[in-house]
């Protein structure tokens, strides 16, 4: 071979197998997915991505419940591909609504002509490794059957919506929507009866707006969470014009930081310094609003000591705004550190359960029974409903993957490899699954970075990878058994140094029964998981087998 590997030019349908081949299959059209068109194209890869959906946008397609935003500030949570893509578009406010995010990523499909590489409607149900020749076949619900060199699924760690068995759900005369799963055309609740159940983010966020409308409103808590204002505001033409003249150092000290924004935790720790200025380095922190607060200080999310600070201190605010200290006791999480969780981002939360009309059912003391044509039962009292919204979140990290059948090496399926938890080299490496890339999935930061930055970092990776085997001639890349075992250990070994690891969340699997509780993004920081795999690969990709065409 002369140093090139034989591109896969999109053939005309195989006559007898009438299989078609690309250089790569993306799955999913959310911003990991888009973004990967664009960069294995640029590349001169041929690309097929397969969308589920209607349209592009992943979780901002899916999320149109009301009151939906980003937690991490829209002029961070944007792209950084293109410098003209960064200075064109004009967000309106500090943490923009579902509504301009979808619009910033249907702006972003059509500007460097995405849509032509994707098809809609279609749900990737299989994608089978043909050993010799290291290729993947897959398999849609519509019957498409295509062959490519590099299976790269960008399925999204919150697309799977969950929907807990509830007894007699089906019995419910009255309209049941998944915050997930919005319709298009929304939902009107004025002057119905209505129960929210599940406050994790998408309950919080959009509880206050349909408190305005409903009737009465019943929420149903399980658990209580930490929710900080969003201190929200519109973004003028001077903020957005400073903004923009300093984006490349925004984003470098986003890169570099523990979570992809560009703010800095105190330089000390939180039980070092004095009551006085621990106070105003707080209140700094509940102004910026947000997921930020659980990184004022740098031992906030390690040390009980120093947790319970940044606790004591959210308390006395939330106890402030709510009138019924015995709403704002059950409003208070007693069992997992601030932050432990993802901190929601809310607007106005904790004002609505002032409202003569909203009503917070307990359900650790009266758990949910069932439903029955009328409304939920609950061991205390039968609630009439016209209408049932489950804010009730996702099967996290690996539900989508699980719902697609991944069969690598010896017909070995990724659900079998992962049945006692996910097991990856870097979150890009899998032994058994060569060629297969995951984006922001388990054993990455994933979920506790900036989803956007962290998907151009996986993506740009994975296609300077496959430039590396191309200007080689080699077929494929695998993560080596070795690599993934001692990967595991690391994120272990991170996740048992931290308090996240001690809540009962999604992080690990705790919201879905039969999950296997281990937690699953990598704790050590974005910016240092950027160096990390930016040495693997500049190493000529150590702890990976490169494979001989
Ligand atoms: C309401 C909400 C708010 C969020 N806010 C933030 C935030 O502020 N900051 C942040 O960093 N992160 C946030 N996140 C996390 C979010 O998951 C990421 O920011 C990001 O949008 C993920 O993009 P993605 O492309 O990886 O996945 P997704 O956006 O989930 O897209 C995946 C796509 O794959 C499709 N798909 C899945 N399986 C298949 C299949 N088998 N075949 C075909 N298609 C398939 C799905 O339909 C979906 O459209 C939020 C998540 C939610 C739900």
């Amino acid at each position: 071979m002369n140093g090139q590997h034989p591109r896969s030019v999109v053939t005309a349908p195989d006559a007898t197998t009438g299989t078609t081949s690309y250089d790569v299959v993306v799955v999913g059209a959310g911003i990991a997915g888009l973004y990967a068109i664009h960069r294995f194209r640029s590349q001169g890869l041929t690309v097929r991505a397969f969308e589920a959906a209607s349209g592009v946008g992943g979780v901002w397609y899916w999320n149109r419940y009301p009151g939906a935003r980003c937690d991490v500030e829209s002029i961070d949570y944007s792209y950084s591909f293109s410098p003209e893509l960064e200075q064109e578009w004009n967000w309106s406010e500090k943490y923009a609504t579902q509504p301009e995010i979808l619009a910033y990523l249907e702006h972003v499909a059509d500007r460097f002509d995405l849509r032509r590489d994707i098809r809609f409607d279609t749900r990737v149900t299989s994608a089978v490794l043909d050993e010799e020749g290291l290729r993947w076949t897959v398999r849609t619900d519509r019957g498409d059957e295509v062959s490519a060199r590099f299976l790269v699924v960008a399925a999204g760690p919150l697309s799977n919506a969950n929907t807990p068995a509830f007894d007699g759900l089906d019995r419910f005369t009255g309209d049941i929507v998944h915050t997930a799963r919005w319709p298009h055309d929304g939902v009107d609740f004025t002057g119905k009866r209505v129960g929210v159940i599940g406050t994790g983010s998408s309950g919080i966020q959009s509880i206050p707006i349909i408190a305005e409308q409903a009737e009465q409103l019943f929420v149903f808590q399980r658990s209580a969470n930490y929710s900080i204002p969003a201190g929200n505001v519109p973004l003028d033409d001077a903020t957005r014009a400073e903004q923009k003249a300093n984006y490349a150092e925004r984003r470098r000290l986003s890169r570099e930081s523990g979570g992809g924004s560009p703010h800095r935790p105190h330089p000390k720790s939180a039980l070092e310094v004095s009551e006085e200025e621990r106070r105003a380095v707080y209140e700094e922190r509940w102004k910026l609003g947000g997921v930020l607060f659980s990184k004022a200080f740098p031992d906030q999310l390690t040390d009980p000591a120093a947790n319970d600070t940044a606790r004591a201190f959210w308390e006395e605010k939330i106890r402030a705004v709510v009138d019924d200290p015995a709403v704002a006791e059950l409003l208070t999480p007693k069992d997992h550190a601030i932050g432990a969780k993802r901190i929601v981002t809310d607007s106005g939360y904790y004002e609505t359960y002032n409202r003569d009309n909203v009503e917070l059912v307990d359900l650790r003391s009266t758990p949910i029974v069932g439903m029955d044509e009328t409304g939920i039962v609950t061991t205390g009292a039968h609630y009439d409903l016209d209408m049932i919204v489950l804010a009730t979140g996702f099967d996290a990290m690996t539900g989508s993957l699980d719902k697609l059948e991944i069969v690598g090496r010896g017909g070995r399926t990724l659900k079998e490899t992962w049945a006692a938890g996910p097991r990856t080299y870097l979150g890009l490496g899998i032994d058994g699954f060569p060629n297969f890339f995951n984006l922001t999935g388990p054993g990455s930061p994933s979920v506790l970075a900036n989803m956007v930055l962290h998907s151009e970092l996986h993506v740009d990776w994975v296609a300077d990878a496959i430039a590396y085997l191309d200007a080689r001639g080699a077929a494929g890349i695998e993560g080596t058994p070795e690599a993934v075992a001692d990967w595991v250990e690391e994120c272990r070994n991170r996740a048992e140094a931290s308090l996240l690891n001690s809540a009962n969340s999604w992080y690990l699997g705790a919201n879905i029964p039969g999950r296997p509780r281990v937690f699953m993004p990598f704790l050590g920081g974005f910016g240092v998981y950027r160096e990390i795999i930016t040495e693997v690969a500049e190493s000529g990709y150590k702890g990976f087998a490169i494979l001989e065409g």
